[in-house]
């Protein structure tokens, strides 16, 4: 996967975080294709739950495992986050443009070094446990943060015993430890049985196009 040109600009919604201490911020990976409410419902499960200070949503300047087909531009897919992520709390960003990366290990690895007063949890949907085990080098991404899983229908029970979920077994932590979940020596992970929010993408882009089908027919 080529690199892509770095874009200072992306840097910017984070550098009043490079001089915090003891905080804790949870990172949401995705393409955001566009964001939509159970990105929402899910940055709000983790501030309320895990006892994050911030999630900071990671807009991916191309998912390495997605089509580059159906991707819309970077910018449409930050603006449409930044707007699904108007709190307090939440940062819309597509700092992985400015580190030069599509590899969630990767990020981590930078973030870590250019926030080191920070503590990190990866946050991600049950859909994605379940494939995780496929990106580059991810057992790093365990060893770098804590990571937090959100049931997604119809995904959950096998994202449980699928094969980064057998790998970390032992790292799983009881549903009791959430909240102080950054804190543990890592591996460390938990599975949250939240609402199930149905939400998708893939479904949004769907009932776009059949709408602009009809429109047009
Ligand atoms: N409804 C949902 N419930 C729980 N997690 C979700 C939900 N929708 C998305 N996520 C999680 O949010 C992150 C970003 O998701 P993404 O931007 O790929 O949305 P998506 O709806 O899964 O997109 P697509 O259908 O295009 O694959 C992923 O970790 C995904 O698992
Ligand atoms: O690092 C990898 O190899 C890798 C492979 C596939 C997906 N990811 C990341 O997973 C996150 C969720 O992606 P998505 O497309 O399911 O929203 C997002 O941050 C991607 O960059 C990362």
């Amino acid at each position: 996967m080529a690199r892509f040109a770095p874009d200072k600009a992306a840097l910017r919604p984070l550098g009043r975080f490079r001089g915090s201490r003891g905080q804790t911020v949870g990172l949401l990976g995705g393409s955001f294709n566009p964001a939509h409410a159970g990105h929402r419902h899910i940055a709000e499960e983790a501030l309320r739950r895990l006892g994050v200070d911030w999630v900071w949503w990671l807009v991916s300047p191309q998912n390495p495992l997605k089509s580059t087909a159906e991707m819309a531009p970077l910018a449409a897919r930050l603006a449409s986050a930044a707007r699904m992520a108007d709190h307090p709390r939440m940062v819309a960003t597509a700092v992985e443009s400015d580190l030069g990366t599509v590899y969630s290990a990767e990020t981590l690895r930078q973030l870590t070094r250019l926030f080191p007063h920070l503590r990190f949890v990866w946050l991600m949907g049950a859909d994605n446990l379940g494939q995780i085990s496929r990106w580059r080098a991810w057992q790093s991404l365990y060893a770098r943060a804590a990571v937090a899983v959100f049931a997604r229908a119809p995904y959950s029970g096998a994202a449980l015993t699928g094969r980064a979920a057998q790998k970390f077994r032992a790292a799983r932590l009881p549903d009791a430890a959430s909240r102080t979940l950054a804190r543990h020596r890592r591996p460390a992970w938990v599975f949250l049985r939240i609402r199930l929010h149905p939400a998708s993408a893939t479904a949004i882009r769907a009932a776009a196009q059949s709408g602009f089908v009809a429109d047009n027919a």
